[in-house]
């Protein structure tokens, strides 16, 4: 266990976000907008859905990985801190998942 968690990546997402280091990948993305930063995790989420039924277990984590960086990528433009997230997460544990499904406004219950 390295103790490293998401908030120290959203950490360091929020400074490189804002750093003047051409060599960030973070400054470069979040400075191409949200809709280039959503489609890069639309991929990524794709790109991990095929590694879970079709790649390997290291293919599976460098895509998971991928994705969980792109997400907070989002969250960041978005200006939505993971902390509020989270607090959704949490809030969600006083029930299962399929009540949690049924108090659903009805557009958002289709699907799994
Ligand atoms: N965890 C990540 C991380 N995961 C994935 N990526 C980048 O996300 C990109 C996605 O993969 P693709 O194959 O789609 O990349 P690509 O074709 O180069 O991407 P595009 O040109 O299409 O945007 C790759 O360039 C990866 O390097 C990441 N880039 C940065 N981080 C973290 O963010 C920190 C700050 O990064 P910089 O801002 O680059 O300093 C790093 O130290 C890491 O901790």
């Amino acid at each position: 266990m390295s103790g490293f968690t998401l908030d120290d990546l959203e950490a360091i997402i929020a400074r490189r976000a804002v750093s003047d280091d051409e060599a960030s990948y973070t400054r470069r993305l979040v400075g191409r907008g949200m809709s280039v930063c959503a489609k890069k995790l639309g991929e990524e989420a794709v790109e991990t859905a095929l590694a879970a039924v079709a790649g390997t277990r290291d293919e599976l984590v460098a895509e998971a990985a991928d994705l969980l960086y792109h997400l907070l990528v989002v969250l960041k433009v978005a200006e939505v801190p993971l902390s509020t997230v989270t607090a959704e997460l949490h809030r969600r544990t006083a029930q299962t998942g399929l009540e949690e499904k049924a108090a659903r406004p009805a557009e958002r219950r289709d699907g799994a």
